[in-house]
Parts: structure tokens; C-alpha cells; sequence
């Protein structure tokens, strides 16, 4: 048996699909890249190899896990389009094309891979119960981490620190134990987050819409056939 929802509900429940629209979209894309710029500012520290450890992955997952795929990618991207033209925003205070030609350079294409993986994951999580939904986060980011950013940040290094793959593996694990760090705190933050702003994710919007139709306050049957065919 079908009920239709009343007027009202579903013009609640499409009000989240109103609220996304292209203003919002650019500016919290624009947020994003400002935060990844803030990570990647705060103080470096140099372990002795080519590439230091930094708090960058931090938000570019972040980015990932609460905008989603799509938008996660562009902020990432639009981090690195910003740092590419001059401004100081990579680790270091760094700027410009130089950074791409050097032994990081695989971290830095990594990074809107990884946004994207982190937001397709986060995208399709069962998100019922928040609490539950931190650790599922903080897997997507280590997944996206081991997918795009220690590859690619290692493939980066052997070509252009001139080391062999082994001694770029080398060269990168020391990165893991921070990586996890920082990935439990993005899923705390990310959970807080959508905790705060259930429709911010493409699909708990959908899932918020849905939830809204099914769950729509049944109004009073008008003619008495109508009563009995619903209590039936
Ligand atoms: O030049 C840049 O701005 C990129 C620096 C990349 C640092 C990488 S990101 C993954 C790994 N974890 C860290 O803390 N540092 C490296």
C-alpha cells in the first residue's frame, strides 16, 4: 500500500535540493582550499628526507569526507591552482610550478585523488547512527591515502629524489603514523560536521529527502473509504 505525502512534506523534503545551488557550492569549495592552504602553512616538520611531514592530508580528506567526491576534488584542485600561480600555499610556504618538478610532486597529484576516493567512500556510508559513522570515515580517508597518496607520493619521490622504488618506500613510511592520526581526526571532525549539517553531503541529502517522504505525518483520511483502505 502507497500513502501520498501531504503538500507540506514534500516541499520540505526538496528544500534540501534547493539549498544546493552553484553560490554555496563555490564558496564552500573556496573554504575548503583556504583550509587545506591553513594545514599546509602551519609549521612543517623535516624528518631528514625530501618531503616533510605536514598537516595537508588532514584537510584535503577532510574536504573529501564532507563535501563529497565532486566538490572535495574541486576545493583540492583549486588548492592547488592557487599555489601554482604563486601564492606560498604548499608545505613550506613554497609556491609556484617548482614543487611539481620536485620529490613531492606525487603527494600534490595525489591530493585531489584523494579527496575524491575519501567523498566516494564517505558518499555511500551507512550514516544512520553518527557515532558509528567515525571510524567508517577515518577508513575511507586511510583508503584513499593508500590508494593515491602513498603510491603516487612514492612513485614522485623515486623520480624525482632519483631514488629506487624501494628506498622511496622507505623514504615514505615514516609518513603512516601521522597519516592515521590525522585521518582519526577528520573522521571526528567530518562526524561533527555532517552532525551539524545533516544535507551537506550529496547523498544525505538524498537520504535526508527520502527520509522526509517516507516519514511524512499521515493526515486524516477525508472519506471513510479512504480510513479503511489504510487500516487495512
Ligand atoms: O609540497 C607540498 O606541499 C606537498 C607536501 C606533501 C607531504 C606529504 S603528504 C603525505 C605525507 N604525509 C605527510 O605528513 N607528509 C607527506
Amino acid at each position: 500500500m502507497t500513502t501520498t505525502p501531504p503538500e507540506s512534506s514534500r516541499a520540505a523534503a526538496n528544500a534540501g535540493a534547493r539549498r544546493r545551488n552553484p553560490a554555496t557550492d563555490l564558496a564552500l569549495i573556496a573554504t575548503f582550499a583556504a583550509l587545506i592552504a591553513a594545514c599546509a602553512l602551519l609549521p612543517a616538520i623535516n624528518i631528514g628526507g625530501a618531503v616533510p611531514i605536514t598537516l595537508q592530508t588532514f584537510g584535503v580528506m577532510l574536504s573529501g569526507a564532507v563535501l563529497g567526491a565532486r566538490r572535495g576534488f574541486l576545493a583540492t584542485l583549486l588548492y592547488l591552482a592557487v599555489g601554482a600561480i604563486g601564492l606560498p600555499v604548499y608545505a613550506g610556504g613554497s609556491a609556484g610550478l617548482a614543487p611539481f618538478a620536485g620529490p613531492t610532486v606525487g603527494y600534490l597529484v595525489a591530493f585531489p585523488f584523494a579527496a575524491f576516493a575519501t567523498g566516494f567512500f564517505v558518499e555511500r556510508l551507512p550514516r544512520r547512527r553518527i557515532a558509528a559513522s567515525i571510524p567508517l570515515i577515518v577508513l575511507s580517508g586511510l583508503a584513499a591515502s593508500f590508494i593515491f597518496i602513498h603510491p603516487l607520493g612514492i612513485l614522485g619521490m623515486a623520480w624525482r629524489a632519483d631514488l629506487t622504488l624501494g628506498q622511496a618506500f622507505l623514504a615514505d613510511l615514516p609518513f603512516w603514523p601521522g597519516d592515521l592520526v590525522k585521518n582519526i581526526l577528520m573522521g571526528i571532525v567530518a562526524t561533527a560536521v555532517h552532525r551539524a549539517f545533516p544535507t551537506l553531503l550529496p547523498q544525505r541529502a538524498r537520504r535526508a529527502r527520502s527520509t522526509a517522504v517516507t516519514a511524512a505525518p499521515i493526515e486524516p483520511a477525508a472519506d471513510p473509504a479512504t480510513a479503511a483502505e489504510r487500516s487495512a
